[in-house]
């Protein structure tokens, strides 16, 4: 079974262009949501969550994302730190959902590929791009987030040129219709290869 990862910078529409995937049959991972259920439900990472980041990251047991989020993203080392503790359980949990599959080739939507060197995982990478103020511009009207948070965030992540000459496909999207034709395209693609694949 071939592994795809579908990467891209913050409010690019990583997200939007997974459920387009998910919509022909393809089975998708969305690591932004399991690393939070995993953070929330492994008494072993909330443990090493507090000790890193204090009490506060969870407010009657629950995920305090904005503490957390404040906290990290305006200091690369904690990022890091809080990553090096948090991606080897989120890589654990889906390789064992990956066995449950049956399709000739799965997806693991992710925020960051390129900027932990994860790369060699995938066997082929898709990056979703948008311009910077676009994608600014889309997150502050989905979540009450300023734009300075969504800037600090920004900061931590490649830019979509560098990501551009690493990845195989890139999925400018801007409009709705054409992303959704692309997707289409780069299915069939996948479709062909892991047939040779395996
Ligand atoms: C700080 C947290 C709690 C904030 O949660 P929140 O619900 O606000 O954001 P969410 O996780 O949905 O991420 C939204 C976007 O933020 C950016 N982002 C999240 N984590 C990272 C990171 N480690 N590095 C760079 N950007 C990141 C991405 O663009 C991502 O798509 C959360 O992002 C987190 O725990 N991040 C560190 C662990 C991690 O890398 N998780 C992501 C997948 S493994
Ligand atoms: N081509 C587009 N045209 C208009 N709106 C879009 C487009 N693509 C995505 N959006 C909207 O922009 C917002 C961000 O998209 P999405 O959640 O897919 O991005 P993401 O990269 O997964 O974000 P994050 O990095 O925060 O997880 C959503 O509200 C989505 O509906």
């Amino acid at each position: 079974m071939m592994i795809v990862g579908l990467t891209g910078g913050i409010g690019s529409g990583k997200t939007t262009v997974a459920k387009m995937f998910h919509a022909l049959g393809v089975p998708v991972y969305n690591s932004d949501i399991e690393a939070k259920k995993l953070m929330s439900a492994s008494k072993d990472l909330k443990a090493k969550i507090i000790a890193l980041l204090g009490e506060d990251s969870y407010s009657d047991n629950v995920l305090n994302r904005s503490y957390i989020a404040n906290k990290v993203f305006t200091d690369p080392a904690l990022l890091a730190k809080l990553n090096a503790i948090v991606h080897p359980e989120v890589k654990n949990h889906f390789t064992s959902w990956v066995k449950n599959q049956k399709s000739s080739y799965v997806i693991q939507e992710t925020a960051i590929i390129f900027e932990n060197s994860s790369e060699h995982r995938f066997d082929k990478i898709i990056l979703v791009t948008a311009p910077e103020n676009l994608r600014i511009e889309r997150v502050i009207s989905r979540d009450t987030i300023s734009i300075e948070k969504v800037k600090e965030r920004i900061d931590n992540q490649w830019s979509d040129k560098k990501k551009a000459k690493l990845s195989d496909y890139v999925i400018h999207n801007l409009d709705l219709e054409k992303t959704s034709f692309l997707v289409a395209e780069i299915h069939k693609q996948l479709l062909k290869l892991s047939s040779f694949t395996y």
